[in-house]
């Protein structure tokens, strides 16, 4: 079987078992080429190589950089566990969008081409949404409503244009207030905002090629603001006229647009960006005059290719009394959604953040608090500034009590008067699969000891039970044995990942209850 036989086996087999595989992803994964490392070519896989053992690694070439980050995401795992029963071996797939030479290629396959651009990649513009099952939903290109005419040809808007030189956009990219903070390296990327990532990294490395307007939503403090930031950074480093507003502050230009009579600068100044970044976009929604002009200054810039980012906390069909040419207008790019940070992902998130700060936590706090605030990560940042805060008020150590102490003195940790002990004692049970009598009672083996430990810790934590009820509820227990238990786990989730997980994960799970 040569490569190419693999590949069209391999799809046929993934769209067999995935039948709710996504018209986007499967217009890329047909447009990929299979490819493997020489040495261990697949049409020697019936051979009895060292490559038996080691497994056989293909790689994945795919059209462009979302390609490469929906596919590892969503498919790769599943394309890995199909080649694995094809080949008959271990198999490593890595995915890419660029061209890796010295891979053995397909014989009946057309040579392979360049990587396309971004530009080129996408031939039409589709809207992508996540649809009921989760997955991505392709919509083709709308067509250009007549209203797109305004201002482009007989308004005279393009002579505005050239009439506003360079000292002003001098000063658009003066007046940007982009924040020094939110660039891309700064940006923790997890599976909850992958795409949104992805997709504001291919629209700052060609602006107005790609996807066009970008629409980014989301909850919260999940950093939308932060993306439209570090893809106004790049445009600026690159010399172009970034323009970033919130919508509000569009509204009030608009406003004294209108009142001062100066409609004309206004369109000029908005007309003339390469990049436009607006915020919070759902609260233009109603506004008559300010849709009307948005509307406008939107079709403008789209005409001439110059890149239109939006950020909303809901996606469009949901943003109530919006005008429906703009609510289309809005789903003509892409639309890519950012989901609350999983809990490794909060991790990481805060580890930069105190790296940043040249704060030293430990592990362990770093976990603490992550387990506590799930849904929002300007919280997450809050939290750590608070313990600073904290730590330096006290002149303290860092420790796990005055991590707590800090987060309940400052109100962040009403917890405590919900969770009692049992209920911890029975969460901690049944994440390790075991009944809360034996957990409880006198039984030794290592099953059921290092879960007893874990609880007796979670409890010490999350509650003010002193160390003699903790010891009463687990089968009349000394509170020396408490104390042990509480040291051994605080001292062990330092050293190992995986109890440190295990403990986050069930504590994360408590304060979702
Ligand atoms: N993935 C991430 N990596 C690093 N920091 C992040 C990430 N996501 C968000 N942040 C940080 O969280 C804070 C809040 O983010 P941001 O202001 O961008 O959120 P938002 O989604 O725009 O919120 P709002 O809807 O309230 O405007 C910022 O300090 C930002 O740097």
């Amino acid at each position: 079987m040569n490569t190419a036989t693999i590949w069209r086996t391999t799809l046929e087999r993934l769209e067999l078992e995935h039948t709710q595989i996504d018209a986007v992803s499967k217009a890329w994964l047909q447009d990929a080429h299979l490819l493997t490392i020489p040495h261990v070519a697949a049409d020697d896989i019936d051979a009895p190589l060292d490559a038996q053992e080691q497994g056989v690694y293909f790689t994945l070439q795919v059209p462009n950089h979302l390609a490469r980050d929906v596919i590892t995401t969503r498919w790769r795992r599943s394309i890995e566990e199909i080649l694995k029963e094809l080949t008959g071996q271990a198999v490593t797939l890595s995915v890419t969008d660029e061209r890796t030479e010295g891979l053995s290629s397909v014989p009946e396959q057309p040579p392979f081409e360049e990587p396309l651009s971004h530009a080129a990649s996408q031939s039409t513009d589709f809207i992508i949404t996540k649809n009921n099952y989760g997955s991505y939903d392709m919509a083709p290109e709308t067509t250009m409503p007549s209203e797109f005419q305004y201002m482009t040809g007989n308004s005279g808007s393009n002579d505005s244009l050239e009439d506003w030189d360079n000292e002003q956009r001098a000063n658009i990219l003066m007046h940007n207030r982009l924040n020094p903070r939110y660039t891309f390296d700064a940006f923790i990327v997890g599976n909850s905002n992958r795409l949104a990532h992805a997709a504001s990294l291919a629209v700052a490395e060609a602006p107005g090629e790609s996807y066009n307007p970008l629409f980014l939503y989301g909850g919260v403090g999940l950093g939308k603001t932060h993306l439209l930031h570090a893809i106004g950074h790049q445009g600026v480093l690159t010399g172009l006229a970034v323009l970033y507003v919130s919508s509000e502050q569009f509204t009030n230009e608009i406003i004294n647009a209108i009142r001062y009579r100066t409609t004309e600068e206004f369109r000029a100044k908005y007309r003339s960006v390469d990049i436009l970044l607006v915020d919070d976009i759902q609260f233009i929604a109603g506004k008559e005059s300010t849709e009307e002009e948005f509307f406008h200054t939107f079709n403008s810039l789209h005409e001439m290719s110059k890149q239109i980012v939006i950020c909303s906390d809901r996606p469009p069909k949901a943003i109530v009394s919006l005008e429906e040419r703009l609510r289309s207008r809005f789903e003509w790019g892409l639309i890519a959604d950012i989901q609350p940070p999983d809990l490794e992902t909060r991790m990481a998130i805060l580890r930069v953040k105190a790296d940043l700060l040249h704060y030293a936590i430990p592990d362990e706090i770093i976990a603490y608090i992550a387990g506590r605030v799930q849904t929002n990560i300007r919280e997450l940042e809050g939290c750590l500034n608070r313990l600073m805060a904290y730590q330096q008020l006290h002149r303290t150590d860092l420790t796990m009590d005055v991590a707590r102490a800090a987060m309940s003195s400052l109100g962040n940790d009403n917890r405590e008067s919900r969770l009692d002990s049992r209920q911890i004692a029975q969460a901690v049970a049944e994440y390790y699969h075991i009944s809360l009598a034996a957990m409880c009672g006198k039984q030794r083996d290592k099953h059921i000891v290092v879960p007893r430990q874990i609880a007796m810790y979670l409890i010490r934590q999350e509650t003010q039970a002193s160390l003699f009820e903790i010891g009463q509820l687990f089968g009349g227990r000394d509170h020396s044995t408490v104390l042990h238990a509480c040291e051994k786990i605080e001292r062990t989730i330092n050293t190992n990942p995986t109890l440190r997980r295990e403990v986050s994960s069930i504590r994360e799970q408590l304060l979702r209850e």
